[in-house]
Order: structure tokens, then C-alpha cells, then sequence
């Protein structure tokens, strides 16, 4: 008796209803009734019958939906959200097993087609950028959006198969990673009640230091590998570089990871080549029709060079030097000593078609935490333990290196960097003291998460493999 009365008020997690995709993939009967919501993808309405192309964003296609006659069907446009309900029935269409036979409907949301701003007809980018809130309701971006989350869990599913822990580093912080001047610093503008008093606020007195967005995550990752020896994010980034590129956004997502190396460069190498490989092939079965709605039909063999690049059967990515690089370079242009994006990209897309590691970049074009190679040559000779990842129509996708460990020789780099000044005292102060307390061979990467979505979706701008794009002069949203 006790035991039933137990069993009867078991708890229960809330499922939610199915979503058109996992409607369509289930084995539903014919005389079973479905419910589902969604809007209006487009509508051809005809004589006897309404046929209807609904989506919920769960799949790419929607589930068509055959409105009999008896309706009134005025309500129904592109756009509107619904309600139906119906049986799924095999389709004499071309282009879906199932279709929904509509029984009732309702309409939950309208939509006035003469303001609808996503209409059918070729749509800018420029255009869908001006009406980001919308640009979702596109074939292209609803599959780029599912492309992302599929690689963003397939990473996170990546590192905890090799025991990292996943680490929130603040995005408010007093250092600028990269050393490279390009910080947005922040303000509390309404941080007094009185709006006179904190228009005059400066910047240091919030925090009583001079404050900014995160560039870079690494310098806090690597704290925190001193004691959890493998750690990683994916966080937001920010740079105030005025660069108009397709590869740069002033907010972007970076997948960052610190750890304790046994075998140095060759190790950081693999992990990075491991965790892309993992995370592209299983966009490859988890994704296709996003890819395929992605991927331009007049360039097929960009979707057939990266998909030889994942596969088993390919050897490990071509690793090379710097001065290698620039050798090999040289043989087919006029260049100097040092690479361009568009050396990189020729590298990768033209000489080695498919991506490479380039590794050993000079000390004096490379970020200060970078570990020297051979501090004892002169110091125009000098390279750093580092790799940039170059992959076709796209140039440098991740970038990492070894840390430099020894006291002496960060200093030095800090103090070249305009880091630190004599006193030692300031911002990097907690960074330097790492080096004392215990330090071990460490290093990490930096992977620029949209430019992975461009990569894998060959989608020609970042600024569309975000949701909504930060970019200078732009921020309506
Ligand atoms: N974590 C990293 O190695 C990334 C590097 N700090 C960068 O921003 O390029």
C-alpha cells in the first residue's frame, strides 16, 4: 500500500511535445492525430487544395501541410505562426516521405505581407543584416544556426572526452591579452543614481582600475591549468579592430584551451588537428541537409576538398616552418621574409590544398607569452614555439603555442610589449607570478569559432556565421 502510493506521485520530468523533425522521423501511424506549431515557410494555395511548407527550425525542410478546400485559408501568408493539427500521411510529392494531412488550424500570430521584411525573393546579406531579428526565418541562416550548435557541442563533446575541464573566464578583466592595444574599455555609465554625476565618471572608478572586454581568455585559462592542469572555454571575444574584413567581427566566439604539454608543439598540433576532425565529420552525419543547403552548388569541390580533409584515410594534417613556408612561397612570387593573409591562404589553398600548420614564426611578429626557441641567437633570428592553422579561402583559423615558462625571458617579451615597466607592479603582475608558483610546460590554442562555421559551411563572411554580427559602425540590435 505504502509502496504504491509512492509510486503513484513518482516524480516525472516535463517532455515537451515533439518537434516537426522528430514528428516526421517517427514511425506515426496514418489514423494517428499530430499536433504541431510553426510558421508559414511559403504557401501555393490552388483551386481544391492549399499546400503549405511549415517550419518549427527544428529540420531544414518542415513538414509540408495539405490545407483541404473547406478551409478559409485568407488568414494564411508567409510568415504566420500556427497551430495544426492533422494526420501524417506517406506523400505523392517529390521531396518528402510524409505530408500532413491539416484537420483544424489555427492561426497564433499574423503576419501583414506588405511590411514583411523577409520576403520570397533573393535577400542581400547587406538587406538580411539590416533586419537581423528576422534573418533567422532564411533557409541560409536557420541552417547555419543549427551548423553551429552541432560543432559547438561536438567540441565540448571533444574535450570532455580527453578530461578537460570546461572553465567560465571573466569577460570583464584589467589585461589585455594579446598586448596588441585593441581592448574596448568600459565605463559605468549609470553607476550613480544621479545621470550628471556619472556622465563624469572615468573609466577607473568603478573598478579602481581601468577596465575591459576580454580579448582573449587564455591568460585566466592559464591560472587555472596550473591547477586543473587541462581547462578550456568558449567565450565571447572582443576587438576593437577597425578591420573591414569577412573574417573579422568586434564580438566573435573563441575556443580556447590550456594545457599541461608532454610533447610540446607536436601535441598541441594533434589535439587541435583531432578535435577539428571530430567536429567537422559529425557535421558531416549530423548536419547534411544544413551542408547541403549551405554549401554553393557552383563550387562542389570546396564540400569534396573538406570532407577528404576529415576523412579517416587522410594522413595527419602537412606541418611545415615558418621559413619553410615562406621558401616555398618564394618559388612562385615575388615576396619578402614575411607572410601576408594571402600568402596564408595560397599556402593552404593553392600549394598544400587543404589545411597546414605552420609552426616557428619569428619572435618580433609573435604575441609576448609565446615561449623562444633559442633565446641565445640574436634576437632577429629568434622564433617561437607556435603553429598557425591556414586553411583554404580562409587563412589562419586557429593559432596557439607554447607558454613561455622562464621568468627571465617573459619578462623581457612583457617589457618589449610595453606590458610591464620596471616595477613589475600591475595588471600582469598575477601572470608573472604563475611562473613561480609550481609552473609546468603548458600550452593552448585559440579557435576562432565563426570562422570554423564559415569554414565547414563555406559561408563567405562571418558575419554570417553569428547570430548577430558586431562590427564597426554596426550595432542595431
Ligand atoms: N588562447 C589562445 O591561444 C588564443 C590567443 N590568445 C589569441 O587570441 O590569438
Amino acid at each position: 500500500m505504502f509502496c504504491s502510493r509512492r509510486l503513484a506521485s513518482h516524480y516525472a520530468p516535463r517532455r515537451l511535445p515533439p518537434t516537426i523533425k522528430e514528428l516526421l522521423g517517427a514511425d506515426t501511424l496514418h489514423e494517428t492525430s499530430v499536433s504541431l506549431q510553426g510558421w508559414i515557410k511559403s504557401i501555393r494555395k490552388q483551386k481544391r487544395v492549399a499546400f503549405a511548407v511549415v517550419s518549427d527550425g527544428s529540420s531544414a525542410k518542415g513538414v509540408q501541410a495539405v490545407f483541404p478546400n473547406e478551409f478559409d485559408l485568407k488568414s494564411l501568408s508567409n510568415g504566420v505562426s500556427v497551430r495544426l493539427t492533422g494526420h501524417l500521411v506517406p506523400s505523392r510529392g517529390a521531396g518528402q516521405a510524409k505530408e500532413l494531412q491539416v484537420k483544424t488550424f489555427d492561426v497564433l500570430g499574423e503576419c501583414p505581407q506588405e511590411t514583411y521584411p523577409i520576403q520570397k525573393k533573393d535577400l542581400t546579406n547587406e538587406y538580411l543584416r539590416e533586419n537581423v531579428h528576422l534573418r533567422a526565418r532564411t533557409s541560409a541562416t536557420a541552417a547555419m544556426l543549427r551548423l553551429r550548435d552541432c560543432l559547438h557541442r561536438s567540441i565540448h563533446n571533444y574535450f570532455r572526452t580527453q578530461s578537460f575541464v570546461h572553465i567560465h573566464a571573466p569577460i570583464l578583466t584589467a589585461n589585455d591579452a594579446e598586448g596588441a592595444g585593441e581592448t574596448f574599455r568600459i565605463a559605468p555609465v549609470a553607476a550613480h543614481p544621479d545621470a550628471q554625476v556619472a556622465q563624469t565618471h572615468t573609466p577607473t572608478e568603478f573598478f579602481g582600475a581601468p577596465a575591459h572586454l576580454t580579448v582573449s581568455s587564455q591568460l585566466h585559462l592559464e591560472a587555472f591549468h596550473a591547477a586543473l592542469s587541462r581547462v578550456y572555454t568558449a567565450n565571447p571575444a572582443f576587438r576593437a579592430e577597425r578591420s573591414q574584413t569577412s573574417r573579422h567581427l568586434s564580438e566573435f566566439w573563441m575556443v580556447e584551451a590550456e594545457w599541461a604539454l608532454q610533447d610540446g608543439i607536436a601535441e598541441l598540433c594533434d589535439v587541435v588537428e583531432d578535435l577539428l576532425r571530430d567536429a567537422v565529420s559529425k557535421a558531416f552525419t549530423e548536419c547534411v541537409e544544413d551542408v547541403e543547403i549551405l554549401h554553393a552548388a557552383d563550387r562542389p569541390e570546396r564540400l569534396e576538398a573538406l570532407k577528404m580533409a576529415v576523412s579517416a584515410d587522410t594522413p595527419r594534417w602537412r606541418r611545415m616552418s615558418y621559413t619553410e613556408a615562406v621558401e616555398t612561397l618564394q618559388q612562385c612570387s615575388d615576396m619578402g621574409r614575411s607572410l601576408s593573409t594571402e600568402h596564408e591562404k595560397y599556402l593552404a589553398e593553392e600549394i598544400v590544398k587543404g589545411p597546414i600548420f605552420v609552426t616557428g614564426y619569428p619572435r618580433d611578429i609573435k604575441a609576448f607569452y609565446m615561449r623562444v626557441e633559442d633565446p641565445s641567437l640574436p634576437r632577429e633570428k629568434q622564433t617561437v614555439s607556435c603553429f598557425d592553422l591556414l586553411v583554404p579561402h580562409m587563412g589562419e583559423l586557429v593559432g596557439g603555442s607554447v607558454r613561455e615558462e622562464r621568468v627571465h625571458v617573459l619578462e623581457e617579451s612583457m617589457r618589449d610589449a610595453g606590458l610591464i615597466q620596471q616595477s613589475k607592479e600591475g595588471p600582469y603582475a598575477w601572470y608573472l607570478a604563475l611562473r613561480k608558483y609550481g609552473a609546468m610546460p603548458h600550452g593552448g590554442f585559440g579557435l576562432g569559432f565563426e570562422r570554423l562555421v564559415s569554414w565547414v559551411g563555406d559561408i563567405d563572411s562571418v558575419k554570417e556565421c553569428i547570430p548577430v554580427p558586431r562590427t564597426v559602425g554596426r550595432i542595431d540590435l
